[in-house]
């Protein structure tokens, strides 16, 4: 059975603590990307899958067993890296076939295998050529063949298409995710690209120092944060995260205000909970709403700049207090810079984060 799977793995450099008490685990036929800022830890993370990291502590466990003490080669795992790495003087057919020289399998058996990743991978028509003699997109897909020639127990990529333009990007998302589809295999994928992230994963882990701060399908970490980092780090433009001002009654209800104004935002039975004080409250700039009359339950800020988006627009605003907050408002809504604007946040829309930055959830 082809899974992987973390178990309170630590790893660290002298001092320094690269990965902390990680646990995940990676079902057959699943994607899961890890996902998260510089230095985060995702690469040291995918390094110790494949047995080039050494785990300090906890166990990586393969299709079943402990991988602790055996090298990578014993693990059974492709990996495919941000350089491709092909051999400049090999064909590219040779290039796919160069991992079954090593496992005793027949000429016309290694013919037969190229020529099925190459038919998975559209790169018949380039099998003959040199690397140097094919684009960027057939570089990374020759890559990809070579590592799944071998039918290994999983794969690894590390930041497999950031060495690719915008546009072939888009167009290697949906290849890869497709080609992964049809394996069965459990597949880890770094990288710092939420939009890759959301559009080839089963499930995204979050990362930050070393940590993991969320597991989660690509709609569970948009929709339901489990914290301030998560709920700022997916979506982009990034969710607005405001300080508010939270009493709670005996009644057991709450109020919540943001520079003053009493917001009629999500006050139910887990956020009037909370000790009283500061909070967050996190709203994504499509949820809230313009308005040109400030009435109760809105926010006073002026249009700082606006940024055109095509269908939308994006207006960085000011409040009184010099909270910057991010809207997107339709295209036919025209807002010039120096307006006032009344924005009124959509209370099933509104997240609420309490001291420490973990979600508040009914
Ligand atoms: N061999 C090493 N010795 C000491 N520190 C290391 C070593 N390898 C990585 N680190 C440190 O561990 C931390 C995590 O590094 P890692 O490469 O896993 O981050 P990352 O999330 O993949 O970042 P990036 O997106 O920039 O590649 C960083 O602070 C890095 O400097």
């Amino acid at each position: 059975m082809s899974t992987i799977e973390l178990r309170k793995v630590t790893k660290r450099f002298g001092s320094f603590t690269a990965v902390k008490d990680v646990d995940l685990s990676v079902a057959a036929g699943e994607v899961v990307c890890l996902l998260g800022p510089s230095g985060c830890g995702k690469t040291t993370t995918l390094r110790v899958i494949a047995g080039l990291e050494s785990v300090t502590d906890g166990e990586v466990v393969i299709a079943g067993k402990v991988m602790n003490n055996l090298p990578p080669e014993k693990r059974d795992i492709a990996m495919v890296f941000q350089f491709y790495a092909l051999y400049p003087s090999a064909s590219v057919g040779e290039n796919i076939a160069f991992p079954l020289y090593h496992d005793g399998i027949s000429r016309a058996e290694r013919t037969a295998r190229v020529n099925r990743v190459a038919a998975i991978l559209h790169l018949e028509h380039v099998l003959d050529r040199l690397p140097n003699q094919i684009s960027e997109g057939e570089k990374q897909r020759a890559a990809m063949a070579r590592a799944i020639v071998r039918d290994p127990n999983c794969f690894l990529f590390d930041e497999p298409l950031s060495r690719l333009d915008v546009e072939l990007r888009q167009s290697m998302r949906g290849q890869i995710k497709e080609v992964l589809q049809g394996l069965s295999k459990a597949t880890v994928i770094v990288t710092h690209d939420q939009l890759e992230a959301l559009t080839m994963a089963d499930r995204i882990a979050i990362m930050k120092d070393g940590l993991i701060e969320q597991v989660g399908s690509p709609h569970e970490v948009f929709a339901k944060p489990a914290n301030a980092f998560v709920a700022s780090f997916i979506g982009t433009p990034q969710m607005n995260l405001l300080e508010a001002d939270l009493k709670t009654f005996a009644d057991g209800t709450a109020e919540m205000a943001v520079a003053g104004i009493n917001l009629a935002i999500r006050t139910d039975a887990a956020v009037a909970r909370l000790q009283p004080g500061k909070v967050t409250i996190g709203v994504r700039p499509r949820a809230f709403t313009a308005t040109d009359t400030g009435d109760r339950g809105t926010i006073s800020a002026r249009a700082e700049l606006i940024e055109p988006m095509g269908a939308e627009t994006l207006i960085h605003a000011r409040t009184a207090a010099g909270a910057d907050i991010r809207v997107v408002v339709t295209r036919s809504q025209r807002v010039k810079v120096g307006e006032a604007l009344n924005l009124r946040p959509d209370p099933r829309q509104t997240h609420v984060f309490d001291g420490a930055g973990k979600a508040v959830r009914s």
